[in-house]
């Protein structure tokens, strides 16, 4: 089962953010249920993924499945939130129904052939294009029509929550609708190095190259989490110029434009910039509402055009986060039997202050401490201990923290794979600092107004 986690090797020690979120939502249960129900109803459910949201947990039987669709659900999303992890979709599966050999995965220790399937609900029909995503779904379209033909590779970027692995995975539904026999493999670029570092200790990578280097479309999210990894750049290198030498698709998203990588190599770069690079930007009030109506029909839910208005008009940067308000105003309604008003959903997302934090990236966080201070963003997710770099980088990682829903190990996969401690304790230091530094009070005001304006 723990293969299909999502593991993050650090120096020896494997930390999952599965294990993470899944002990957030076990303690808000332990305080909030009597013993007796967690015992019975709750301990014996386990996770066994969480791939973009999507958080899979097995249950022991029907009875449990049940209890924890109709009654917990809306209380386990709401406490993934509250681990700073939003628009959690949780789904339920019998114990013995997960089979890793119909899921097309063998059951040997070799990681690299865990794929993450691909989530049959995104693709492009439920997919709604707006400006802000016109450019990116038309390329992702073509390339899905005419693999290897057209943009190769297809490198779209963006911020957090605005569809860029709806986009990539429908590139992949799409073509598997297309021809059946594609051979087609999404994972995420930790997933990547991931395997590359178990058929290194398996001594299987020759196995690791023949599955990569034979795909006919390889679908590699959130590429920035390359930077740094050296090994796994080499590696990349090689799977890519393999597939692009046989005219095979790879398409990449990323916060940032190819360029903006830190530590990435600058042959990486290069290649990436051989095909198209396309932005997705936040949608407008028009795509907002469009993208909660498509979701309400989708779901057969009944509410009004004023109260969709009003949830778009409140979350204006984040899909994610869109999609999050309409579940907590679905959930307000359920527990306090009112129906679904403007009314209701302004108390339902009264605490939204949260979702705003979104609206700033911590890639533009790190670009304008750089900018103010007058050194790179390379200097601040580096490694350099002077202090004209570390006061700076400890700033943006107090901006990060202040200013984003990130939780504090992904801030420090941000900064270059550090520690979510270093993190802590530049947060804690500038914190301190701010006591009594009205000069470093004043900067740290300039700077959190220039990211929010
Ligand atoms: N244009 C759209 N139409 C319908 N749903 C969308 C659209 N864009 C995003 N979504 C939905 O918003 C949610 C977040 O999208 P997705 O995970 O693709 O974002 P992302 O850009 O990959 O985020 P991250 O940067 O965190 O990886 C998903 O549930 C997705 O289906």
């Amino acid at each position: 089962m723990i293969k299909y986690r999502l593991e993050f090797i650090l120096g020896g020690i494997i930390l999952t953010e599965l294990d993470s979120l899944w002990e957030a939502i076990q303690n808000s249960f332990r305080q909030r249920k009597s013993q007796v129900t967690f015992e019975t109803l709750i301990a014996p459910a386990k996770p066994i993924s969480l791939s973009h949201n999507n958080l899979q947990i097995e249950v022991p039987t029907k009875v449990h499945r049940d209890y924890w669709e109709k009654n917990l659900s809306s209380e386990l999303i709401q406490a993934a939130e509250d681990a700073g992890f939003s628009g959690i979709e949780p789904h339920f599966i019998l114990e013995g129904e997960f089979d890793p050999y119909t899921q097309g995965q063998s059951g040997d220790q070799t990681n690299f052939e865990m794929d993450t399937p691909l989530n049959p609900h995104y693709n492009f029909n439920t997919f709604v294009v707006g400006e802000g995503n016109k450019m990116a779904h038309a390329a992702a379209f073509a390339v899905a029509e005419s693999p290897g033909q057209l943009y190769n590779p297809l490198f779209i970027y963006g911020g957090v929550g605005l569809g860029k692995t709806h986009l990539m995975e429908s590139i992949g539904n799409h073509m598997l609708e297309l021809n059946p026999s594609s051979k087609v493999k999404y994972v995420t670029s930790e997933e990547f190095t991931n395997d590359f570092i178990h058929s290194i200790q398996n001594n299987s990578t020759e196995k690791f190259r023949e599955e990569y280097r034979t795909l006919d479309l390889l679908l590699i999210d959130d590429i920035q989490f390359l930077a740094n990894k050296e090994g796994t750049q080499m590696e990349f290198f090689n799977t890519f110029n393999a597939l692009h030498d046989n005219k095979k698709q790879i398409v990449m998203t990323s916060d940032r434009i190819p360029n903006e990588i830190p530590e990435l190599q600058d042959r990486l770069v290069s290649r990436f910039r051989w095909g198209l690079t396309v932005e997705i930007t936040p949608p407008d009030l028009e795509t907002r509402i469009a993208i909660l109506r498509s979701k309400v029909e989708e779901d057969h839910i009944n509410i009004g055009n004023d109260t969709l208005n009003y949830i778009a008009g409140q979350i204006d940067t984040n899909i994610r986060e869109l999609e999050g308000a309409l579940t907590k105003v679905q959930a307000y309604s359920n527990l306090s039997h009112e129906p679904i008003t403007p009314h209701l959903a302004s108390q339902a997302l009264k605490g939204l202050q949260r979702s705003k934090k979104t609206v700033v990236t911590v890639s533009a966080i790190q670009k304008s401490v750089a900018d103010y201070y007058d050194i790179t963003q390379a200097d601040i997710v580096g490694k350099k201990r002077v202090k004209q770099i570390v006061v700076p980088r400890q700033i943006a990682m107090y901006l990060s923290r202040e200013l984003t829903d990130y939780s504090l190990p992904k801030i420090g996969k941000e900064f270059g794979g550090k520690d979510h401690t270093t993190v802590l304790h530049a947060i804690d230091k500038i914190e301190e600092e701010m006591k009594s530094n009205n000069d470093l009070n004043e900067q740290i005001n300039t700077l959190k107004a220039k990211l929010r304006s």
